[in-house]
């Protein structure tokens, strides 16, 4: 499990149009390890499709080198294009074709016979719950059914490496379900996965790792347990304030812990465990503040990423 199947040494990338230059990726150096589950987390614009289209050879970095277990990705763009499979963000290039034909075509160019391609698009289809979809053009379909192809896609041929980027995105929560499980599934089977998302609460119970990005520098990356660790002398304060009434509430919190980004009248804190008693009793004797619901809970991933990357935002060391 520790060997490394890729390696990125001193990468950056540099997106120049016009007079705008945009440093998309920024002196990244890790390993991501064989048989491994990976998650890349960031914000929107932070590097993470940056990072995964340098991994698949779409994208040479500026500086840096890209190894597949040792090699630099360019100098064999064969050996990474058949063993692995990509999920790509972007529309569909096989969006003229069927679904099954998009299926089949694709286990063909992995080196599949006919027969054994259609009886695995088949068997995918089944478990997608869209076998009555198989002769519907790919552009007809919603956007999720749109997903569940281009993830069906990626499964097929079984390639000893699969990256998606966002797979669970417009997915409903049962399909995205179906997709954790068919991801660990694969991965039970030998398969390297690593996968970009948003999702970081249904992630956590997936990957091993995390890697955790932002404005194009790689914050952090290790376990989620490790991970956890840095925020395991704290707890979650998630509250519910009455609607437009945030502002008044978080007046009187925020001195108590470290503000997460929060939803028009929801605020987060992660308090220390040594005050979060008496913060609670707070709470419990302030009627006159406009909580309408609150709630303590052990940290998760998502606590973890939020954390990481507030730190770096303000500049201090990441603990
Ligand atoms: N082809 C391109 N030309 C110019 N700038 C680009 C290009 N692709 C991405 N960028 C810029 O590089 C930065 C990183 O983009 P990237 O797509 O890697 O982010 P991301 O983390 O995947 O974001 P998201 O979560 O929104 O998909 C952004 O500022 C983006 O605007």
């Amino acid at each position: 499990m520790s060997e490394a199947i890729f390696t990125m040494e001193q990468v950056t990338q540099l997106y120049r149009k016009g007079k705008t230059t945009t440093l998309a990726n920024d002196d990244i150096t890790l390993d991501i390890r064989r048989g491994e589950i990976l998650g890349v987390l960031g914000p929107n614009g932070a590097g993470k499709s940056t990072l995964i289209k340098q991994l698949v050879g779409h994208l040479k970095p500026t500086s840096g080198r890209v190894l597949y277990n040792g090699l630099d990705v360019f100098k064999q763009t064969n050996t990474v294009a058949s063993e692995v499979a990509y999920y790509a963000q972007e529309p569909h290039v096989l969006s003229p074709l069927k679904v099954m034909e998009a299926l089949v075509f694709t286990a063909r160019l992995r080196g599949m016979e006919a027969k054994a391609a259609k009886l695995e698009a088949e068997e995918l289809l089944e478990r997608f719950e869209m076998t009555a979809m198989k002769e519907k053009r790919l552009s007809r379909l919603s956007g999720g059914q749109k997903r569940m192809v281009g993830i069906g896609t990626t499964l097929i041929g079984h390639c000893p490496v699969l990256i998606l980027d966002e797979p669970t995105n417009e997915l409903d929560p049962k399909k995205r379900r179906m997709v954790w499980e068919l991801i660990e599934e694969r991965n039970r089977l030998g398969a390297t996965v690593i996968l970009v998302t948003h999702n970081v609460l249904e992630a956590e119970h997936v990957v091993d790792r995390a890697a955790v990005i932002n404005h194009g520098r790689l914050l952090a990356m290790d376990s989620v347990a490790n991970l956890k660790q840095r925020v395991d002398q704290r707890l979650k304060f998630d509250i519910q304030t009455a609607f437009g009434l945030r502002e008044e509430v978080e007046r009187v919190l925020s001195p108590w812990g470290l503000k997460q980004e929060g939803t028009e009248n929801r605020i987060r804190l992660l308090v220390d465990k040594a005050q979060a008693s008496e913060l609670l009793a707070m709470i419990i004797s302030r009627t006159d503040l406009p909580i309408e619901e609150y709630a303590v809970l052990p940290p998760s991933l998502e606590d973890v990423y939020f954390h990481i990357d507030q730190q770096a935002e303000q500049g201090g060391a990441i603990a």
